[in-house]
Parts: C-alpha cells; sequence; structure tokens
C-alpha cells in the first residue's frame, strides 16, 4: 500500500492509456495488469465528443483513479489550462503536470514544469510531477510541496529502459514523497530494477500496448514490479569485489 495525496493504492502499477490496437485488447490489458490508476491525456482523449468512442465509457470508472495528464503542454500556461479543463469535467482533482521542452527527445522543461507545479498545487490540484532524472528538480519541487514526484528512466516511447540508475537513486534516496518511475521502460526487468532501487511505483504505456501480445505483458508488468517490491522490502546482498564460497567452510565434515 501506498498514498499519493488523500488516496490509498495497493497496486504500484499505474497505465498509459495511448497507443493500444483496440480498446477490446485495453481493456484486457488493464485488467491484466490490476492498475488502479489509469493515466490520459486530457488533450488527446476524446471527453467531449459522444460520437466518438471514448475509452472512460469502456471501463467501470469506479475501479480505477483517473490521472488526467497535460501531454502536449509546451508552457506552464498550457499545463495549467488543461489541467483546470480536466478538474471542470470533474475528471479528478489529481494532475500529471507533464509540459514538453524538446519535440524530438520528449524531455521535460524544468522551468516551465516548475510553474506549472506551483500554480496548480496554489489552485489545490494534487500535482503529480513528471521530470527527467534531475535530483536538484525532484527536491525544489517536493520543497513547493508536490505530491509525488515521477522521473523518467529514458525518453518517452524509447523502451530503453533505467539509463542513469544512480540520479534515480539519489531522487529516491533523498524523496519524503511517493517516486513514480515514469516513462522508458521497455521490458519487465526494467520496472522490477526501477522497484528494486526503491521507487514507489512505475508509470508506464508503450512497453505493453506496444507489445507483441500487450494483455500478456500486462501481467508481466504486473509481477515483474511485485517482485521488485518483494526484493526491495527483503533488502539484497552487498555487493563484493570478490568471491565468497556460499557454504561457510567451520564446521565442515572433513
Ligand atoms: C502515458 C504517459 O503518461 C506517458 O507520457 C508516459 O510517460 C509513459 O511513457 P512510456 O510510453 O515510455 O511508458
Amino acid at each position: 500500500m501506498f498514498e499519493i495525496g488523500n488516496k490509498t493504492f495497493g497496486s504500484r502499477l499505474m497505465l498509459g492509456t495511448g497507443k493500444y490496437p483496440s480498446f477490446e485488447i485495453q481493456k484486457e490489458a488493464v485488467k491484466a495488469s490490476e492498475t488502479e490508476v489509469l493515466t490520459f491525456a486530457v488533450r488527446r482523449m476524446n471527453i467531449f465528443d459522444s460520437n466518438e468512442p471514448n475509452l472512460l465509457e469502456e471501463i467501470n470508472l469506479q475501479k480505477y483513479s483517473l490521472l488526467p495528464n497535460t501531454a502536449g503542454a509546451k508552457t506552464a500556461e498550457e499545463a495549467v489550462r488543461i489541467a483546470r479543463l480536466a478538474s471542470g469535467s470533474g475528471l479528478c482533482d489529481m494532475i500529471k503536470v507533464e509540459v514538453i521542452g524538446c519535440d524530438k527527445t520528449l524531455l521535460p522543461d524544468p522551468f516551465e514544469t516548475m510553474k506549472a507545479s506551483v500554480q496548480l498545487l496554489n489552485e489545490g490540484f494534487t500535482v503529480l510531477t513528471y521530470i527527467s532524472d534531475d535530483v536538484v528538480l525532484a527536491k525544489r519541487l517536493e520543497d513547493e510541496g508536490i505530491h509525488a514526484i515521477m522521473p523518467g528512466a529514458s525518453p518517452i516511447g524509447s523502451g530503453q529502459g533505467i539509463v542513469n540508475s544512480m540520479n534515480l537513486q539519489f531522487i529516491i534516496r533523498q524523496s519524503n514523497i511517493p517516486v513514480i518511475v515514469d516513462a522508458g521502460i521497455g521490458s519487465p526487468k526494467d520496472a522490477t530494477f526501477a522497484m528494486e532501487l526503491g521507487a514507489d511505483g512505475v508509470l508506464l504505456n508503450t512497453a505493453i500496448s506496444g507489445a507483441e501480445d500487450p494483455v500478456k505483458m500486462a501481467e508481466a508488468m504486473k509481477l515483474a514490479i511485485q517482485s521488485g517490491r518483494l526484493g526491495y522490502e527483503a533488502g539484497r546482498i552487498p555487493r563484493k569485489m570478490y568471491a565468497s564460497k556460499s557454504s561457510p567452510e567451520s564446521g565442515m565434515i572433513r
């Protein structure tokens, strides 16, 4: 169990909702993942045209917490406008702040991200902020009062996995708010690694929606995250430079 703002979650896997081959497969994958949190880009989600298909109509909304995100925003002003739209539509008071600063890498703009996060905190939102693995920015945002920090493992949709585990560990160790590793996860081992490092959760999309079998991959990710968390709680052995025998010599029968 972990908490973000006033919500408690059993599952540590948060799912994006884009790029699935079909609604049917998406629904199955969401079910198999046992996620409790679905994030979606307010700008890209068809929530306003009742003639168009809409994922939110396809799923049982009682079962999930919705986490609208500000994907598509390039300035703080745009992100704030998108968040207000989501809240005005009664979707949720939680918001994932995402302000992209570079079209090629889709890495977030730290200055606009900070501005948007502070503004939305002042407006009473529960703020989860997506950043790159920037240790100093993570702390500054926590000091401002955000509710969870979401450092990227690697660029969105790249499937590169965790490229700087050192920075992620710095962020995890210094944080007094939940750390959700978000973006760039490619395979279950990446998700396990994030959890073994001590992350509170993982948010991912492409690794499941783009898999050959998204439903199977959703289950694999669920198990990977559970396994990584269990391993973290169990406490791994320290790394040693040289070998040490698995069977102790004292007490050996000669
Ligand atoms: C859905 C969402 O919020 C994405 O922007 C998120 O960052 C996931 O990235 P991946 O697709 O790399 O998992």
